[in-house]
C-alpha cells in the first residue's frame, strides 16, 4: 500500500507559552489522509483549525510532534525546503479568494504554473481544462471584479489545482457564499478533486457539505475524534 498523503502524529501547539496570555490550541492532534481521500474538518470557532491547517501547510511548524507528506517527515527540514515541498506538494483554499484583481481568471490560474517552470502553451492549456472543469470556461478572459463570488471561488480552486499538488488544504472554502451558490460551488469543488484524484481535507461548520466527504473529524479543544 502506498504512504498515506498526509500524516500529523502528535502535534501540540502553544502561543504565548509561558506568558499571561498563553493558549494551548493543539493537545496532541493525530491525522492521516490517504490518497485519494477527501476528509471533512468540522470544529468551533477556536477550537484550533487553522493552527492545524497552517502547520499540515508547513505555513508554521508544532512544538512537538512531526508532519509526514507522502512519506517524508518535514519536522526538521530547511525553511527553504519546507517552502519548496509546500509549492510542490500542496495546494491552498480559503474562505476568501485572493485573486489578483488586475489578472484575468486565466492568467491568475497561469502564473503559478509558469513560476513553477511550466511552459505557457501547456500552463494555458492547463488552466482552461480546470475552468471547464468547473463550468466558467466562458469567463477565462474576465477579471475577478467581473466575476460573481462563487466564480470567484471556482477560480481560486483551479488557481489551487494549478501545479497537481499531492493534497489539497481548504479553509472555509464556501464560507462567505450564499447557501445555494455554497452547495453549487463545493459540488463543483468536489468534482473538481474527485476527478483529478486529489486528497483533500477540508474544514467546514456546514455539516451538510462535511456529510458529502469520506470522512468526518471533529475538533474540539486541539484533539479530534471522530
Ligand atoms: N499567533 C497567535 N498568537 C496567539 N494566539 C493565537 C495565535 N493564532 C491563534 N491564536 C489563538 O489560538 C486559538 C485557535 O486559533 P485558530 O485560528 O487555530 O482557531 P480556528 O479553530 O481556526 O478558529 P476560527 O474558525 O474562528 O478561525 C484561538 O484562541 C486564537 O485566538
Amino acid at each position: 500500500m502506498s504512504d498515506p498523503v498526509l500524516c500529523l502524529y502528535g502535534l501540540h501547539k502553544t502561543y504565548n507559552k509561558g506568558l499571561p496570555g498563553e493558549v494551548q490550541v493543539l493537545r496532541g492532534v493525530d491525522l492521516t489522509v490517504n490518497a485519494g481521500e477527501v476528509v471533512a474538518l468540522v470544529a468551533p470557532s477556536g477550537a484550533g483549525k487553522s493552527t492545524m491547517l497552517h502547520i499540515a501547510g508547513l505555513l508554521d511548524v508544532p512544538d512537538t510532534g512531526t508532519v509526514s507528506l507522502a512519506g517524508q517527515d518535514m519536522t526538521g527540514l530547511s525553511d527553504r525546503k519546507r517552502t519548496a515541498a509546500r509549492r510542490s506538494d500542496i495546494g491552498f483554499i480559503y474562505q476568501f479568494h485572493h485573486l489578483l484583481p488586475e489578472f484575468s481568471a486565466l492568467e491568475n490560474i497561469v502564473l503559478p504554473q509558469l513560476a513553477a517552470g511550466i511552459a505557457r502553451s501547456t500552463a494555458e492549456a492547463r488552466a482552461r481544462d480546470l475552468l471547464d472543469r468547473v463550468g466558467i470556461a466562458a469567463r477565462a478572459g474576465h477579471r475577478p471584479a467581473a466575476l460573481s463570488g462563487g466564480e470567484q471561488q471556482r477560480v481560486a480552486f483551479c488557481r489551487a489545482l494549478a501545479n497537481k499538488p499531492r493534497l489539497l488544504l481548504a479553509d472555509e472554502p464556501t464560507g462567505n457564499l450564499d447557501p445555494a451558490t455554497s452547495d453549487q460551488v463545493f459540488g463543483a469543488l468536489m468534482e473538481l478533486v474527485r476527478g483529478t484524484g486529489l486528497s483533500a481535507l477540508i474544514a467546514t461548520h456546514n455539516m451538510e457539505l462535511a456529510a458529502r466527504m469520506d470522512r468526518v473529524l471533529r475538533m474540539d479543544a486541539g484533539q479530534l475524534s471522530i
